[in-house]
């Protein structure tokens, strides 16, 4: 029996994940704050609201009544959730999940209070003056990120104490909805950020993906490989701590968890309870199932036999650098030229300055340099230039 899913958000991420649940034979209605995004254009149907309105998301459900809600941004009204299990509609991973991830304080106080798990050490803050103390506290430099955002949106450092009124008005104009309150980190002095594709299943183990590395500029992820070499006690422990946290918070998908490997060892720094950016570099191969397909099969219950590295690959964003309307690409068949070289075009009808548009990816053999890759993939990217024309 075909199922409906809705889905809430419907950007390059959702898109892919429709793609691949209509493979396994199920429809989609695909719902987001805009028209023709990305994941609507491939679905079978499609809605426009204020996912972070209670009510509107409450007669969206009367009226399709899914068998499965797979939310795909984090800034939705996910108290409803709870309701809607109740109701007997699957909620991806579990509403717990959604609700604790649409928030940055109730996952970080979750990770480090209840679960005991490293992280930069951190305060909350809801005015200007609470940030000052804050930072006071935690010290310079440190990360300023509003507690609902994401993609980097709203996040700052600040590096000296002239910085601290610029980062709160910054978290002001980037924050999701209406919770101004904010969460100071200190700085992670990093040398390795990683994401691990983890997929919890209702009748299975839970799977880990090799890791994937990453780089990110403005808090938004620029490149990422697969794999990412860490040590194994490293990645031991990265497994085991994704395992608490996503046993902790519920239910079946796949999650994006990432660390910081420093000098001194791992940092916990928070999670995705669904398909990851940097995770896009799957769509280059680089597994058996791209994280998109494990997230389907998890979601619909259906086995995952195993999760095989097949061979290297990275991936580098291709973003617009302007405002306007009615994108168009350049340079893509230059890009698809080399061998091993593939993009995707999300298809996102309007461009904004660092707005990710497209995704340029690269594989090769299973022991090949990544480091190459990733520069390859760098190469093809800047390859594609976004022309629009300007908005009215
Ligand atoms: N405490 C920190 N120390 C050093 N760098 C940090 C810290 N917090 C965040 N960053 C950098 O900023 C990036 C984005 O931060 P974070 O993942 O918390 O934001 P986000 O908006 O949730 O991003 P996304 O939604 O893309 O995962 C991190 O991947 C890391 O590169
Ligand atoms: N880090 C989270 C992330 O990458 N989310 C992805 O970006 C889209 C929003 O893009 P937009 O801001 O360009 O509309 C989301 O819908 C999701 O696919
Ligand atoms: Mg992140």
């Amino acid at each position: 029996m075909p199922k409906t899913i809705m889905l809430l958000g419907s950007g390059e991420l959702g898109k892919e994940f429709v793609i691949a649940v209509k493979r396994l034979g199920h429809r989609v209605i695909a719902v987001d704050s805009y028209d023709d995004a990305p994941a609507q254009q491939v679905a079978d149907g499609r809605e426009v609201i204020d996912m972070l309105d209670g009510n509107a998301l409450d007669s969206l459900v009367a009226l399709h009544q899914p068998d499965i809600i797979v939310p795909e941004i984090e800034a939705i009204r996910t108290e409803r959730f709870y309701d809607y299990e109740k109701q007997g509609i699957q909620v991806v991973p579990s509403a717990r999940a959604a609700n604790f991830t649409m928030n940055r304080k109730a996952i970080r106080d979750l990770a480090a209070c209840e679960l005991g798990l490293r992280t930069a050490n951190y305060r909350y803050a809801a005015s200007l003056d609470e940030l000052r103390a804050a930072v006071a506290e935690v010290g310079l430099p440190c990360v300023v990120k509003p507690l609902m955002s994401s993609s980097g949106k709203g996040q700052s450092t600040v590096r000296s104490e002239v910085d601290v009124e610029k980062a709160w008005n910054y978290s002001q104009s980037g924050k999701r909805g209406d919770i101004a309150e904010v969460i100071v980190e200190a700085f992670v002095a990093f040398h390795t950020e990683i994401t691990l594709l983890t997929v919890t299943q209702k009748n299975g183990p839970t799977l880990f993906c090799p890791p994937i590395g990453h780089r990110q500029e403005r808090g938004d992820y620029q490149e990422s490989w697969q794999p990412c070499r860490i040590s194994p006690e490293h990645l031991a422990r990265a497994q085991e701590i994704a395992g608490k946290v996503t046993a902790a918070l519920t239910g079946a998908g796949i999650w994006g968890v990432e660390f910081f490997l420093a000098d001194d060892g791992l940092y916990f720094s928070e999670l995705s309870p669904r398909p990851h950016d940097t995770g896009m570099v799957t769509l280059a191969g680089t597994q058996n199932f791209s994280e998109f397909e494990l997230h389907a099969r998890a979601v619909l219950g259906l086995p995952i036999p195993g999760i095989e590295l097949l061979r290297a690959g990275a991936s580098a964003v291709i973003l617009a650098d302007r405002a306007g309307v009615d994108p168009q690409f350049d340079g893509v068949e230059a890009a698809l030229a080399e061998p091993g070289s593939d993009i995707r075009i999300f298809g996102k009808p309007v461009t904004r300055p660092y707005r990710r548009m497209g995704v340029a990816l690269m594989s090769g053999a299973p022991g090949s340099d990544v480091e190459s890759l990733k520069q390859q993939a760098i190469a093809n990217a800047a390859k594609v230039t976004v022309q629009c024309e300007d908005a009215d």
